[in-house]
């Protein structure tokens, strides 16, 4: 409890430097409930009191870890149990100060806030104060899931101890986290596997396909993509262009010809098929397709890469022309309304706002309902795999929610599938190296391209508008910065 305070402490400091701010005669709230998440708060400030901030505590339960707050009351600060007749006045008290550390609940929580402890919490997040620290989760997120129980303060950064909690990479609980700083207290060997996993950029590095010395297109890898319609050409043009930048030795484009004459003049790299496709090592099927001919085109696609055992990558319309049960190498990118129908596919009636709420659930029961890798699209991506390895990639950011952002996403991951499957994901190789073992060797897949579309769209996006042609002109970039970090 010690090393966790100590590590929170800290934290604060750094992040009240960075403010400019001086730590000696700032002020500090810390909320305290009764258990040793309210503990690890209160010993953290009191090593702030030590440093000379002015600091308080809010005693949201009555009662509070006996040691803590003994410690707390040693160096000087002051305490204020919360009681249904002070909450405003807290709450005004609490948002003028400089930090607000949230230490009510951590994982020891069933359920959420309830009573002052709520009141306070939901009067606060109005007053939106200059600095939330939270104490290992934000009170109200589900450490395990990422569900929350409002209300929920949001914090600009959240202290956790040990490792990241699948509650602070998943949404909606990711939302309320901010960036999340992992301190080690000595007991991270015995903790299980973390459920959640996220690539970092070195990850990406070791990951990322490089052709060999001898490579040829057809040793690259080929895809072919079924895309777009006469009403939307847009999906064809920019799924193919985002394909043909994300290093694949070729892209097929299968589609009517007066979509194929766009998508050329965009891609003349691309290689049109009207009639029987020339082989391919991955598909992407379904950005943008309206009519028969197309859906007949991704049909006929779909068999034959369940035939001959090719990944597929599953989009938008296609996802409607699925089996009932898919091979491990398929990648299916729906967002949350089309989980919502994937998941009535197999008899699992919820809303949108069900699948939003429990992301990390529902994407998991598509993963395992489908039998596919399941990568569901939002701030957060959060890739299933149907072994129930779950990854969470978060690289990009709001300015990319934009028309035809996802079928770039689409061909950069159809790249990706037919790079990898020509190259092959061998039992030796980089995946294996860090600890990716083969049952989630293509949801790996899919969460690397997940990565290079966020870091792409950020780039593209830096901190103002962008769109999805500019996402798919960022790639090529994106593997060259990725790609510096192999020897760092
Ligand atoms: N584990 C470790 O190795 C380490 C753990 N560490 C720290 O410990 C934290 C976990 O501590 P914890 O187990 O005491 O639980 P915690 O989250 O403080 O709250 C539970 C308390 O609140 C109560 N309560 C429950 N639900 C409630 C609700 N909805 N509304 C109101 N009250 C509710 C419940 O009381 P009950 O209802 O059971 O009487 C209980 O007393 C963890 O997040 C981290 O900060 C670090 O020091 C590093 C090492
Ligand atoms: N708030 C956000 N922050 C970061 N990325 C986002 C956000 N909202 C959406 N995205 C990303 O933008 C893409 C949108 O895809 P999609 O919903 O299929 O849009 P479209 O069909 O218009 O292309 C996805 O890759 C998604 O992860
Ligand atoms: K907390």
């Amino acid at each position: 409890m010690q090393r966790a305070a100590h590590g929170l402490a800290n934290a604060v400091v750094r992040e009240l430097r960075a403010d400019g701010r001086r730590i000696y005669g700032s002020s500090v709230t810390v909320l305290a409930g009764k258990g040793n998440n309210g503990g690890d708060g209160l010993f953290a400030a009191a090593m702030l009191a030590r440093r000379g901030m002015r600091t308080t505590a809010v005693l949201t339960a009555g009662s509070a870890h006996p040691d803590a707050l003994a410690a707390f009351r040693a160096a000087g600060g002051r305490v204020q149990p919360l009681d249904d007749a002070n909450v405003e006045e807290l709450a005004v008290a609490t948002a003028g100060d400089d930090v607000v550390i949230d230490a009510i609940l951590g994982t020891g929580a069933r359920g959420g806030l309830n009573g002052p402890a709520a009141e306070l919490v939901a009067a606060l997040q109005e007053l939106h104060p200059a600095l939330v620290v939270a104490c290992d989760v934000p009170s109200g997120v589900d450490a395990d899931t990422g569900e929350t129980h409002w209300p929920v303060l949001t914090a600009r950064l959240t202290v956790t101890f040990g490792g990241a909690k699948a509650g602070l990479l998943a949404d909606p609980g990711e939302g309320c986290s901010g960036r999340v700083h992992v301190v080690q207290i000595g007991i991270e060997d015995h903790l299980p596997s973390p459920a959640l996993r996220r690539l970092t950029v070195h990850d990406l590095a070791k990951l990322l396909p490089h052709p060999g010395r001898r490579a040829q297109k057809y040793t690259r890898g080929v895809v072919g993509v079924v895309a777009g319609s006469a009403r939307y050409t847009g999906a064809a043009a920019l799924s193919v262009e985002a394909a043909s930048v994300s290093g694949p030795g070729m892209v097929r484009y299968l589609g009517p010809e007066t979509v194929a004459r766009q998508v050329l003049a965009r891609t003349p790299e691309a290689i049109w098929e009207p009639d029987e496709p020339g082989r391919v090592q991955a598909w992407l099927l379904g950005p943008g397709l309206d009519g028969s001919d197309q859906l007949q085109r991704a049909k006929d696609a779909l068999q034959a890469a369940y035939d001959g055992g090719q990944p597929a990558v599953v989009d938008a319309g296609a996802l409607e022309l699925l089996p009932e049960r898919c091979p491990p190498n398929w990648i299916l990118t729906p967002h949350a309304g089309e989980l919502t129908s994937l998941l009535g596919r197999s008899e699992v009636r919820v809303t949108r706002d069900d699948v939003e709420s429990r992301t990390l659930h529902f994407v998991r029961l598509a993963a395992e309902h489908t039998g596919a890798v399941v990568l569901l699209k939002g701030a957060t991506t959060l890739i299933a795999s149907p072994s129930g390895t779950v990854f969470s990639q978060s690289d990009g950011n709001p300015w990319m929610s934009t028309a035809g952002s996802g079928d770039v996403l689409g061909g950069i991951l159809g790249a990706l599938a037919a790079s990898y499957a020509a190259s092959g994901l061998g039992d030796d190789g980089p995946f294996a190296g860090i600890g990716i073992g083969p049952e989630e060797r293509w949801a790996a897949v899919a969460a690397v391209g997940a990565s290079i579309h966020g870091m792409a769209g950020k780039a593209a996006s830096g901190a103002g508008p962008t769109t999805a042609a500019a996402i798919a002109r960022e790639v090529p970039e994106t593997f060259r910065v990725i790609h510096k970090y192999v020897s760092a």
